[in-house]
Formats: structure tokens, sequence, C-alpha cells
């Protein structure tokens, strides 16, 4: 527990026409951001979450800039640690297993049994995405379980790994490396630290940085499938990339996309030569499924 860093809460009520422009004033320098509407009509909490103390005197004095410029007082800021065993406990607790395909998912305080013919995937609710209930992480988990019906893979990357359950899915699935990698430091810390709990330290390699220009996912190319839930706009953007870093035959899954953003995305990729061979919707989350 002492490894995961504090989080602190920073609070302040604005305006509802102001919300957007004050989360996104914060939103470089925390974690997430939260709104919440108080009063009909009116005032607006933004709730911002940051990992360590944040910088106390540089946000107020960013929020009173800002609210001079749009001419309303300068709201009140709030900060205040979060407790740290009171939270996590709480989302450890709230998250019951979740099956995806044969992937069956579930936390440490799960006392049960993983079901025979399932594969067990530990993923505590902590401080990196992806804890399989998300649609687009179980989207991904569905393709991966159904590809690896049919595929071999020698190796493989997880472009954006958060706590790194993609990866071990692959692991555990196709008992191949895996390099997975992550923009977030602490996402890295975390997907390094599941990977030793499910036993696979052996076979995830995870690696910090941005897309493919990290080192270790240059090395590894090419690679016979590349699992990545991120957001529409980099997924489409790393067309290029990902078809150079793909052997030809391989599969792509790519997740964390809405049904709108399905084309557009889908023309990026097939531009490069990659062609649809599976799609599954989730609620208004596309996961898509190419090959190469
Ligand atoms: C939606 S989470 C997905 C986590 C996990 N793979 C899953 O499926 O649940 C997206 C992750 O991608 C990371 N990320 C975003 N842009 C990235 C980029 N350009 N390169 C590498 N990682 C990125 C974020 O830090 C975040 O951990």
């Amino acid at each position: 527990m002492s490894s995961i860093p504090d989080l602190w809460r920073i609070a302040l009520i604005v305006p509802e026409a102001l919300v957007e422009f004050f989360s996104d004033a914060v939103a470089d320098h925390v974690v997430s951001v939260s709104t919440f509407e108080i009063e009909e009509g009116g005032n607006w909490l933004v709730e911002a979450i940051s990992h360590g103390e944040p910088d106390r005197a540089w946000l107020t004095s960013r929020v009173a800039v800002l609210a001079e410029a749009v001419g309303i007082a300068e709201p009140e800021i709030t900060f205040e640690p979060v407790p740290k065993l009171d939270w996590l406990t709480k989302s450890y607790q709230s998250f019951p297993p979740i099956r995806a395909g044969r992937c069956f998912i579930h936390g440490s305080h799960f006392e049960g049994k993983v079901p025979a013919s399932s594969i067990g995937l530990l993923v505590d609710a902590a401080t990196a995405f992806g804890s399989g209930e998300h649609a687009t992480t179980f989207g991904c988990l569905v393709a991966l379980d159904r590809l690896s019906k049919r595929f071999p893979v020698r190796r493989a990357l997880d472009m954006g790994c958060g706590s790194g359950i993609l990866a071990l899915a692959i692991a555990k699935l196709w008992h191949a490396p895996v390099v997975a990698s992550d923009i977030d430091a602490e996402s890295v810390r975390v997907a390094r630290l599941n990977a030793r709990r499910n036993k696979v330290a052996g076979l995830v390699h995870a690696v910090g940085g941005v897309g493919y220009k990290v080192a270790a996912v240059r090395r590894g190319r090419p690679y016979d499938l590349i699992a990545s839930n991120i957001l529409a706009r980099p997924l489409a953007r790393m067309a290029p990339d990902l078809r150079k870093a793909l052997r030809p035959g391989g599969y792509v899954v790519l997740s964390g996309l809405l049904d709108r953003h399905e084309n557009w995305v889908l023309a990026a990729h097939r531009a490069q030569g990659l062609r649809l061979v599976g799609r599954i919707p989730v609620g208004e989350w596309r996961t898509l499924v190419l090959r190469g």
C-alpha cells in the first residue's frame, strides 16, 4: 500500500457556463476532473484528483486569473488529501468478478475459485485504468479471447496498457511475450506489479513512453498482435506506425472509440491496407479487429 501515491482532491464551484473552461484549465495538472451540478440551472462543482500534493499557489493564482478574465468573483478553491485506505478498500470491494470471453477478472478481495476453463486475471481497481468493467476493456478482452482460438502469437504489443490487463490476458491466452507501454509512469508501475501478481512477469515487459516512440516498442517489431485501447484521435493518427509495427497477416485490436468515430478510425487504418475482420459494440463504444 505504501507505494500507492497520495491522492489529493481539489474542488471549486463555478457557474454552469464556465464549467468546461475551468475543467480544461486544471486538466493538465491532475489525473481526473469530474463535474457535478449542485444547484439546478446554477452552480457546478469541479472536482479534480491529483497524484501527490498539488501546487496550491499556482492553481489558486491560475483560477484567480481565469475568474478575472471572465468577470466573476474569484471562486474559493479547496485542497484536501483523499483518505488513502478508505477509498482503495472501498473501490476494491465494489468490483465483483467480471467475465469477458474466457477471462475472469477479479480483485484480491475475491475469495472464490476461478471457474475451470476460465483464465483468471487478478487486477485490483487502483490508480491505473483497466479493471475489466469498462466497455472498451471488455470489448478488447472478448476480441483477444476469440482470436486466441484461431491465431498463434509469438510476440505482441499492448499500447496504452493502463493496469496491464490486456497484456496479462495476452500472456495467459498465448503464453507469448508482450511489450506493454504507457505514457503514464504510474500505469507502468501498476502493470509491472500486476504482471508479478499474475505470475507472468517473465512475459510482460512494461515500459514508459509515448506510442511508437518507445525504443522497446520499436525493438519488438514486427508484432503478430497489437492491442490498443486509447482514444479515437491517437488511434487514427498512429495508423501508419501501427502498420509498420505489424507483421503481414497480423491482427490489431483497437478500442476506446465511440460509435460516431468508427468510420473515421477505420478509414485511417484501411488507408494503410488493413481490413476489418471483427467489430464488438458495447453500448456506444466500439472495439474493432483488423488484419494486416
Ligand atoms: C483507456 S486506458 C486503457 C487501459 C487498458 N489497456 C485497458 O484496456 O483497460 C488508455 C491508456 O493509454 C495510455 N495512453 C494514452 N495515450 C497514449 C500514447 N500515445 N502512448 C501510450 N500510452 C498512451 C493512458 O495513459 C492510459 O493508461
